[in-house]
């Protein structure tokens, strides 16, 4: 069985419980209250600013150009694109670039960040692969998902984040991700399997966190 076969079987209780949360059930069915999702976006740009970096640590792991040069396209891709979007909803929702540049990352958001630049700054190519990889790979699912329920992806507020998503641009970047890890963990000891494991499963639990953060509009508790 491949590495990420086994991390998919493993990772299965806590995407049932992403699709089941009530932020993302709200942008399945459109009555998401506008303000949670706000919210979400400005701590999801600070959160892909340094996601970025992840990226930008995999070109400088990477053992051959072809690796090298996908890294800096995922780069690219993150900043230029993602992050576009996430400027389109700013606009939408009156976020001036003042306020983009000016918010604060919620404890969460640090908490999620900090862990993933730690895991690739201080390992090899396949931690930093386990590092982002649940966040390729859940997003796609649910957006595949929400995609399919009828009318979803035309919602005039969350259907261009379900068509981003969804896409198949999307899909053929977290399968590589996939194949990628795949890969390099042909021949491995158990012991470093053990280690990608741990990392991949913190990281799909600070996705579950991360909806939960972005629920609630938890910047600290009391919020103060
Ligand atoms: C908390 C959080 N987790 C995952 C993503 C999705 N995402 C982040 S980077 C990337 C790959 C290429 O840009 C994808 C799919 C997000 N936006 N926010």
């Amino acid at each position: 069985m491949k590495f990420s076969e086994q991390l998919h079987e493993k990772l299965q209780p806590i995407w049932r419980q992403n699709h089941e949360h009530p932020f993302v059930k709200g942008i399945a069915n459109g009555t998401l209250d506008p303000e949670k999702f706000r919210f979400y976006m400005v701590q999801d740009y600070l959160y892909l600013i340094q996601y970025a970096k992840v990226f930008a640590l995999g070109a400088v792991k990477a053992d051959d150009l072809h690796t090298m040069g996908k890294f800096a396209a995922l780069l690219d891709g993150t900043l230029n694109e993602e992050m576009g979007l996430h400027r389109q909803y700013a606009a939408r929702f009156g976020i001036s670039e003042e306020e983009l540049e000016t918010a604060k990352p919620s404890p969460i958001t640090l908490a999620y960040t900090h862990y993933m630049l730690h895991a690739a700054q201080n390992g090899t190519l396949a931690e930093v692969i386990a590092a982002v990889l649940p966040c390729a790979w859940s997003y796609w699912e649910i957006g595949k998902e929400l995609n399919k329920i009828p009318g979803a992806a035309e919602h005039e507020l969350y259907g261009k984040w379900i068509h981003m998503y969804a896409s198949e641009e999307f899909g053929q970047m977290a399968q590589w991700c996939i194949d990628l890890l795949d890969e390099h963990t042909v021949g491995k000891s158990e012991a470093e399997l053990a280690k990608l494991e741990e990392i991949f499963l913190n990281t799909t639990r600070f996705e579950y966190m991360f909806w939960d953060m972005a629920y609630n509009g938890i910047m600290w508790p009391g919020n103060a």
